[in-house]
């Protein structure tokens, strides 16, 4: 293989998620979902956007497909709202809802690209908030007799599931940090919401097994931060250690993989585990087929006894993206390097990949040269990652079309394609000519 061309049959996708792009909350018998309550609560997001309208997504779809089509994605990530399925969230079941996803897969089909669909991407039905969400250990059983349901209804077209969408990131920053729904601020709730999920997902892979879905592959997707320690100070290294046990993908696969959470965890912030935690994790335990690999920027840690398992995050100075994170393509190689070194896994996708500039449209066009800079950096070291052992088979970027940046609202743009939410018109960006090129290429260099 050249040093510069990815592997034949390499998948280049796009990713997005329904709440984020699809508009029309409550069309059609859809229910409520906790960020539906959350956008429409004041004060929760930027500017009081909320998810109404979006890219409009629902009524769009076919031009939207006709979009990836033009760029030449082979495959296309996108989430199912579970209150579109069941608006109550477990019980009756809207047709209307499971037929709009019928028509979206068959439309992708069609346009010979690959649905990779997220089974849970944060829209969880209001309904089942009131009953405590994802702190009830009885959620385990509501997704999974929801997921099981998608299994059935789509699981002869759709073929690529993933389970959740970082789970750290909805179980702290939604209930512990309290930014995001369900906008709770409790440390005991984040760890409950951890091992609920991971309960939630070893239900449905072991459901997805049973039935039977030919040539059918299921994975979870898990949001990771490169974390370095600030300096070679024994202090700063255990505190990135732990940084990364907590946030990054050993909170999720130690469990997964190994039945239990990574020692840091144990050690420091076994308090918060709920109570009988252990009898779980056997149940836990289950195969899964692929690792999804959501990665953005890295930060170097600090021991700081004043923080949450003793490390705070300091910056490097390197330059940063509009969401004010710093640009760090090596953490992306160190990552990835790190799951296949630690779990081995069979298959690893880049499930999300991007970055928010300050995007302007300039005599019809959008000239954002800086979202190339970083895309071509990232898959540089996606690239070194492959040869150097890790099982990367494709990459989604993040976003196909700017969307509905959760408590952002629509302030940050991480499309490849513009939209203007005064008109829903898609203006390609050079950014999506050139990730055309990579596909067309299958290299970043051409
Ligand atoms: N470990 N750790 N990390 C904390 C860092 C979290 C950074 N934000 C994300 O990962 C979210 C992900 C989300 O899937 C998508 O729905 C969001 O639109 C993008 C962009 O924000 C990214």
């Amino acid at each position: 293989m050249s040093e510069k061309v990815f592997p034949k049959d390499f998948m280049w996708g796009a990713a997005t998620a329904s709440y984020q792009i699809e508009g029309s909350p409550l069309a059609d018998g859809a229910g409520p979902s906790i960020w539906h309550k959350f956008s429409h609560t004041p004060g929760n997001t930027y500017n009081g956007d909320t998810g109404d309208v979006a890219d409009d997504h629902y009524n769009k779809y076919k031009e939207d497909i006709a979009l990836m089509k033009d760029l030449g994605l082979n495959a296309y990530r996108f989430s199912i709202s579970w209150p579109r399925i069941f608006p109550y969230g477990k019980g009756k079941i809207n047709e209307k809802g499971v037929d709009f996803y019928n028509r979206l897969v068959d439309e992708l089909l069609k346009a010979d690209i690959t649905p990779f669909v997220t089974l849970y991407h944060w829209d969880l039905p209001a309904a089942l908030q009131d009953l405590g969400g994802w702190t009830n250990r009885d959620i385990a059983y509501w997704y999974t007799d929801y997921a099981d349901y998608m299994f059935q209804r789509l699981g002869d077209r759709v073929k690529n599931w993933i389970t959740l969408n970082e789970p750290w990131v909805m179980a702290f920053v939604g209930h512990f940090m309290g930014e995001h729904a369900p906008g709770m601020k409790d440390l005991y709730a984040s760890f409950s919401v951890v091992h609920n999920q991971l309960r939630a997902h070893s239900k449905t892979v072991k459901a997805f097994r049973e039935e039977n879905i030919k040539e059918g592959k299921i994975g979870i997707t898990l949001s990771n931060s490169s974390h370095d320690p600030a300096t070679n100070s024994q202090e700063d290294k255990d505190a990135a250690r732990l940084a990364h046990e907590w946030t990054n993908y050993p909170l999720f696969l130690n469990p997964i993989y190994k039945g239990e959470y990574p020692s840091g965890i144990k050690e420091y912030a076994s308090e918060f585990l709920p109570h009988n935690y252990e009898n779980d994790l056997e149940e836990i335990k289950e195969k899964i087929d692929f690792v999804g690999i959501n990665y953005y920027s890295g930060d170097l840690v600090k021991a700081d006894t004043k923080s949450f398992l003793g490390g705070k995050t300091v910056e490097r100075g390197l330059p940063k993206t509009e969401m004010g994170w710093e640009i760090y393509p090596e953490g992306f190689y160190k990552i990835l390097k790190g799951v296949q070194n630690e779990y081995n896994p069979k298959e690893v996708y880049v499930t999300e990949n991007g970055a928010a500039f300050d995007d302007k449209v300039v005599n019809q066009g959008v000239h954002d040269e800086d979202r190339i800079d970083y895309l071509k950096k990232h898959l540089e070291q996606a690239l070194r990652a492959i040869q150097n052992g890790v099982t990367l088979k494709g990459y989604f970027v993040w976003s196909l079309l700017d969307n509905f940046e959760w408590a952002w609202g629509y302030s940050k743009r991480f499309g490849i394609v513009y939209v203007d939410y005064k008109t829903q018109k898609r203006i390609i960006k050079d950014s999506g000519k050139w990730y055309s090129q990579v596909i067309k290429n299958n290299s970043f260099e051409f």
